[in-house]
């Protein structure tokens, strides 16, 4: 029988990407498993306060080890916008396509070279009684001037990885899972949770 390892996400992109990550280590649950926890307000101005909240609140409430991940998309040309309100973009409740459309929207006049971008993923792990620990990815790219691509999921399809003239929504997930933000931040945890 396989530890559990749970995650405090909603996110079903995250979700199919941490089960894929941690496969054969962990058994991976998430906030969908526990429909009765409230939501988690992320008020915090870094992707580290929103893990740190996320990670901390399940923990206290499961009583147990709970990782979280909070990340989001960082342009230069736009002062590290949308950053922390990567997921509300455009607005509460509004969809993938509708952030991505804004972010195109806001950089219809800006050409290629000032098109830089990174994805950052802020793991927490928190320990009930102890210090929370933080695990940084990030991975640098292009904003394209157009969507491409229907893997992934969020800014995916917007996301030029320039060493293979792609965007991430375009790469097969095996790649994802070796170049992303995400994937670098769970290279650390593992290391970490193995001992290393
Ligand atoms: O690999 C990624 N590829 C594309 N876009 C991504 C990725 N990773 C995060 N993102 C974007 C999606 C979302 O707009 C925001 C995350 O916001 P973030 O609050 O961390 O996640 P969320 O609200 O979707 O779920 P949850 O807080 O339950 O983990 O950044
Ligand atoms: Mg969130």
């Amino acid at each position: 029988m396989r530890k559990e390892l749970v995650i405090a996400t909603s996110n079903k992109g995250k979700i199919k990407e941490f089960k894929t990550l941690f496969a054969g280590m962990y058994e991976v649950k998430s906030l969908l498993d526990y429909p009765e926890v409230p939501e988690i307000i992320e008020d915090g101005d870094t992707f580290k306060a929103n893990a740190a909240k996320k990670a901390e609140t399940l923990a206290a409430y499961l009583n147990q080890n709970v990782l979280a991940d909070d990340s989001g998309l960082s342009i230069d040309a736009l002062n590290g916008e949308p950053g922390v309100f990567s997921a509300r973009y455009a607005g509460t409740h509004k969809s993938d396509a509708d952030n991505m459309a804004k972010v195109l929207s806001k950089l219809a006049e800006v050409p290629e070279e000032n098109r830089i971008a990174r994805f950052t993923c802020m793991m927490a792990i928190a320990e009930p009684g102890k210090e929370t620990l933080f695990f940084e990815g990030q991975v640098e790219g292009i904003i394209a001037t157009e969507a491409r691509g229907t893997n992934g999921f969020g800014y995916d399809p917007i996301f030029l990885v320039p060493a293979y003239g792609q965007t991430m929504a375009e790469l097969t997930s095996e790649l994802k899972n070796k170049i992303s933000h995400r994937a670098d931040a769970i290279r650390q945890v593992k290391n970490y949770l193995l001992g290393g």
